[in-house]
């Protein structure tokens, strides 16, 4: 049976480190954000970090008044962030691990230590009719800690497949097909995402099962040259692209396996 199209989430984080630049009202995240919805985003993705480096509070609530897809707010285990999605409850909550000085998300959340937390915040934040996903890097033991933490949802990090080439990215991309098969195997949502580009997209888009993509910075990258929509139309295109090249192959190796049988 043909699988459930691909959806494309959008982050527009970066359009928040633009305006943050210069302490200026422009470029608004959330003009952008409508303009990704009318270019195809299944879901617009923001993370509202702990240092306000790029998205603001003021982003989040006007986001929740206006969008016409979903939020998707990713925040670090905090009882400051925990309290602000109880009261704003986006439709989606990720919860990633944060380090002030960091650069950007340097792996995935630690659900096997931080467990008891994780665990308190997902079942505060499905109170409030948020579905969370944790952030985590493909470990099975990370995977089958999230879903004893009552996380119906994971969010595979993809960094590590898209700082690599060659044959360390078809290992890493090994990882990320045995961690999604695993997670799906135990009954869970997957989604994937970080670094993503327009190069790398379409085999992880292939990889069977994926349900969501969470794309920024390459997005926003591209914008500045193509304009916001025809980047995320364009990035929409190669992920069904991918996720149709995904299921074909998948076709071909059943029919494969059955003449050997
Ligand atoms: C959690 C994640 O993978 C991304 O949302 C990323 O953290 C975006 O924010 P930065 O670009 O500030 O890292
Ligand atoms: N969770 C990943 C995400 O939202 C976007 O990450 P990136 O494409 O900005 O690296």
């Amino acid at each position: 049976m043909h699988p459930p199209r691909l959806l494309l989430g959008v982050n527009i984080d970066h359009i928040a480190t633009l305006r943050q630049a210069r302490g200026t009202r422009y470029p608004d995240p959330v003009q952008a954000a409508l303009l990704a919805e009318e270019a195809g985003a299944d879901g617009i993705t923001v993370h509202l970090r702990e240092d306000r480096r790029h998205i603001q509070e003021r982003d989040v609530r006007l986001l929740a008044e206006v969008l016409n897809t979903r939020m998707n707010l990713e925040m670090a285990v905090t009882e400051e962030m925990i309290r602000l999605a109880e009261e704003v409850r986006p439709a989606h909550v990720c919860l990633v691990p944060e380090k002030r000085e960091e650069l950007t998300t340097e792996g995935g959340l630690d659900v096997v230590s931080g467990f008891e937390a994780i665990a308190a915040a997902c079942a505060r934040l499905a109170a409030v009719g948020c579905e969370v996903s944790l952030f985590v890097d493909p470990d099975p033991a990370q995977i089958e800690a999230a879903l004893r933490a009552g996380a119906p949802v994971i969010e595979l990090h993809t960094g590590a497949y898209a700082e690599v080439t060659g044959e360390a990215a078809a290992r890493e991309h090994a990882r990320l097909a045995a961690a999604t098969e695993m997670a799906l195997e135990l009954g869970l949502t997957v989604n994937a995402g970080h670094g993503l580009n327009y190069h790398n997209v379409e085999a992880i888009a292939a990889i069977p099962g994926i349900h969501e993509l969470n794309i920024g910075h390459a997005i926003i990258a591209r914008s500045l040259f193509v304009g916001l929509k025809e980047a995320v139309a364009e990035m929409k295109r190669l992920a069904i692209a991918g996720q149709e090249a995904g299921f074909l192959a998948s076709l071909e190796e059943h029919d494969h396996d059955d003449h050997h049988h």
